[in-house]
């Protein structure tokens, strides 16, 4: 794939570089202490703030398997996102977040993955999500006061600036259809710590006729 001309190709190539590092660095999983091993992709779509980063880290290392989160990715290509929304406008983040996803879609390991909440705004990274049958993808939800009470009013989040709370329940309504679309299966996480949500997401794929 030639460079985006907002990424430059070493800062692409060093990213690729610390996704191979971590598949060649997997853990131990706790997993293994009941012999089970997790050979599917999962990843986790939702609004800010419904734990996506959190959970995924905490589903990961329960299986030992690799975490990869498209917002850290992002910021190791990009500087900080805030810094980065501000200078190069949204549809800029965009078209890079729609390129890392392009490339995380296409990987052949499985995964843990951790994504941004606006990935779904784009088509062919909803088909990507669809099309792999190794892959489960979980929604991941929440109330709007939690929310808001876990990204502390989106100071670190630019998507909602300004109003974050009328911005935060109109972007989660607007994308709500476009989760259910890629979601196999969605998960209430209000009122639930990220490893009580880690473990119902283990338990769903460990038992999946008790979904
Ligand atoms: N289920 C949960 N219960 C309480 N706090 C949570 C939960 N999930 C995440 N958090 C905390 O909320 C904040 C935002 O979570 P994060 O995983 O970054 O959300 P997202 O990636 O979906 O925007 C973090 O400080 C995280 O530790
Ligand atoms: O919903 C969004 O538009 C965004 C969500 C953020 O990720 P989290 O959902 O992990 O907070 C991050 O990708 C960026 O600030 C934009
Ligand atoms: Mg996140």
């Amino acid at each position: 794939m030639s460079a985006d001309p907002v990424i430059p190709d070493t800062a692409w190539q060093a990213m690729t570089s610390r996704v191979e590092a971590a598949f060649a660095q997997r853990r131990v999983p706790i997993a293994r202490l009941w012999r089970w091993r997790l050979r599917r992709t999962l990843v986790l779509v939702g609004p800010m703030g419904a734990g996506k980063s959190a959970v995924g880290r905490a589903v990961a290392r329960m299986c030992g398997c690799v975490h990869l989160d498209s917002d850290a990715l992002l910021t190791s290509l990009l500087g900080p996102i805030p810094a980065y929304f501000a200078e190069h406008g949204e549809s800029a983040f965009r078209a890079a977040e729609a390129r890392v996803m392009a490339y995380l879609t296409a990987l052949p390991q499985t995964y843990v993955l951790s994504c941004g909440g606006g990935v779904v705004l784009d088509e062919d990274t909803r088909a990507a999500m669809r099309r792999r049958a190794d892959t489960t993808v979980f929604h991941l939800d929440v109330a709007e006061a939690e929310a808001l009470r876990r990204v502390r009013g989106g100071a670190s989040r630019p998507a909602l600036q300004g109003d974050p709370r009328g911005t935060w329940k109109r972007l989660r309504d607007e994308r709500g259809p476009l989760y259910a679309e890629v979601a196999d299966v969605s998960i209430d996480t209000t009122g639930l710590t990220a490893e009580a949500v880690a473990w119902r997401i283990v338990d769903t794929i460990r038992h999946p006729r008790r979904k």
